[in-house]
């Protein structure tokens, strides 16, 4: 039987886009998939995430989503829209380290204690070169958190949990930390590494069928 549907060799239309998400983060996979979104392709940015002297968390945040998506959709030869994010703890102009070990995140726990912070998450999209229908664009989304105030052996017993590892401010909203917050508000995504309602707005902005 002929096959009903034969692709044209000739065909003039361009190749479709497909969504990179250049981010190491697990977390931002899972809440794109919350959302029906499924990146063709992560590829981890791997960039240099030192502060530069004297930088304004907010700007911090805004350059390395920036930087994350520029340098991936640069190593890129297929059409494809980028999305590249930052997620960052701030006690007030103050940027909190990401906890790589047990004494910096309790050295933030100990800072959060009893006190109201700030995350920022930056989004960027940036097309590839082979999409140029493509719109770079982006967001900083900040939320407010409150932490009740941590005996040493909460924060201990935090530490013990683990699940502060390569988070921003030593901390797990979606884990342990929990058990200590007294509010949030903002966006609940926003501080997992990802909102998701401006990722959607920004994706309808798009040319393209990316997201209803
Ligand atoms: C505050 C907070 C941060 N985080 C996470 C979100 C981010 O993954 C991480 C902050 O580090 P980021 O540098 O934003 O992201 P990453 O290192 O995980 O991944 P990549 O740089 O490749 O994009 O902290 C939580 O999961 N829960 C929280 O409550």
């Amino acid at each position: 039987m002929s096959d009903p549907f034969p692709s044209d060799p000739h065909s003039s239309a361009p190749p479709l886009p497909g969504l990179v998400l250049a981010s190491a983060s697990p977390r931002r996979r899972d809440l794109l998939a919350q959302i029906g979104l499924q990146p063709r392709r992560i590829v981890a940015a791997g960039l240099d995430e030192t502060p530069l002297a004297g930088e304004l968390p907010r700007l911090y945040a805004q350059r390395l989503a920036r930087e994350k998506a520029a340098h991936v959709a640069a190593a890129l030869d297929e059409p494809a829209l980028v999305l590249g994010a930052d997620t960052v703890v701030a006690l007030g102009r103050r940027i909190l380290p990401k906890a790589e070990d047990r004494e910096t995140a309790r050295r933030c726990l100990t800072l959060l204690s009893g006190r109201r912070h700030t995350v920022l998450t930056a989004v960027a999209l940036r097309p590839s070169a082979a999409w140029p229908q493509g719109r770079a664009a982006e967001r900083l989304v900040a939320s407010t958190v409150s932490f009740a105030r941590l005996t040493e052996r909460q924060i201990a017993a935090l530490l013990d949990a683990g699940d502060w590892h390569g988070k921003a401010g030593g901390y797990a909203i979606q884990g342990h930390a929990a058990a200590f917050v007294r509010f949030l508000s903002g966006s609940p995504s926003s501080v997992i590494g990802l909102p998701l309602f401006e990722v959607a707005q920004l994706l309808r902005g798009q040319k393209g069928d990316w997201i209803r």
